[in-house]
């Protein structure tokens, strides 16, 4: 999450961090949605590599433990079967995890309203994102020795190479941000995603805030008749930067999904 603000511990008690295994330790790759006690959802395009997974619940700190924690193995994994990997601007970005035994429900776990099949929010209607993920873009700068005047004594090596940096770490604790539905008329202009954004996307924010790499399968939590109900599963943002101008954050329309979603879960 790019700005915002560290979310009160365990005040979004439907997020989750997806984790996988590699040499002997778990690592935060994406978020996700408790939506039953033994169903999670998050997006197809952070399962869609055959990894050992894990799912923490209760968590706020990945870091460190902090006792509200529980952490459930994944027995089975549901992709939309019209994703495609190499086309997240065609939709079916979500997907279900089985968890291997029923999580505890209490003050630090609980579970997640889904909206009505087909329910498409109003411009402006207010939202959260929430995740761990990076809390600024990612950036490259190619040097040009030639067109920068640089003392001979540095090495080409280092000037023809890009530099990559992660312009931001995943965040340790939960963040949460301000990110209001942008409609599908004003999301899907030109100048804005185009037709790269589909009507089984919400889009949200467009300013200075965004979700970043690492919120990925994360929820949208959309105020409703003052409630809470995840409207959005964390998709794709600009690969030019989190925070675009004119390029909010995109999530899969969990109202588009609810009859698929049924029929896996029952
Ligand atoms: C033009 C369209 C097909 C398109 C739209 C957006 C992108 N964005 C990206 O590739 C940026 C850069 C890093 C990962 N990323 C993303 O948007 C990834 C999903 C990538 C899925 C495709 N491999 N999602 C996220 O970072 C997010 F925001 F959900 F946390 C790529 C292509």
């Amino acid at each position: 999450v790019v700005g915002g603000a560290v979310a009160k511990p365990n005040s979004w008690p439907w997020q989750i961090s997806l984790q996988y295994l590699s040499g002997g330790s778990y690592y935060h790759t994406c978020g996700g949605t408790l939506i039953r006690t033994r169903w999670v959802m998050t997006a197809a395009h952070c399962v869609d590599t055959s990894r050992t997974w894990r799912v923490v619940l209760g968590d706020h700190d990945i870091y460190n433990q902090e006792g509200r924690e529980q952490y459930m193995s994944v027995s089975a994994v549901y992709i939309h079967p019209n994703w495609n990997s190499n086309s997240v601007a065609s939709g079916y970005d979500i997907a279900l995890l089985r968890l291997s035994s029923d999580a505890s429900l209490n003050s630090y776990v609980q579970l997640a309203s889904l909206p009505p099949s087909g329910q498409v929010l109003p411009h402006n209607n207010p939202c959260y994102i929430t995740g761990w993920g990076r809390t600024q873009s990612q950036f490259s700068f190619k040097y040009n020795k030639s067109a920068m005047m640089l003392p001979e004594i540095i090495s080409d090596s280092f000037l023809s190479s890009d530099l990559h940096a992660a312009g931001g770490s995943l965040s340790a604790q939960l963040k949460q941000a301000y990110l209001p539905v942008v409609d599908y008329s004003t999301c899907s202009r030109s100048d804005w995603w185009g037709s790269t954004v589909k009507n089984t996307m919400v889009c949200a924010g467009g300013g200075s805030e965004s979700g970043c790499q690492g919120d990925s399968g994360g929820p949208l939590n959309c105020q409703v008749s003052g409630q809470y109900v995840v409207h959005g599963v964390t998709s794709f943002v600009s690969s030019s930067g989190c925070n675009a101008y004119k390029k909010p954050t995109v999530f899969t329309r969990v109202s588009a999904y609810i009859s698929w979603i049924s029929g896996i879960i029952g």
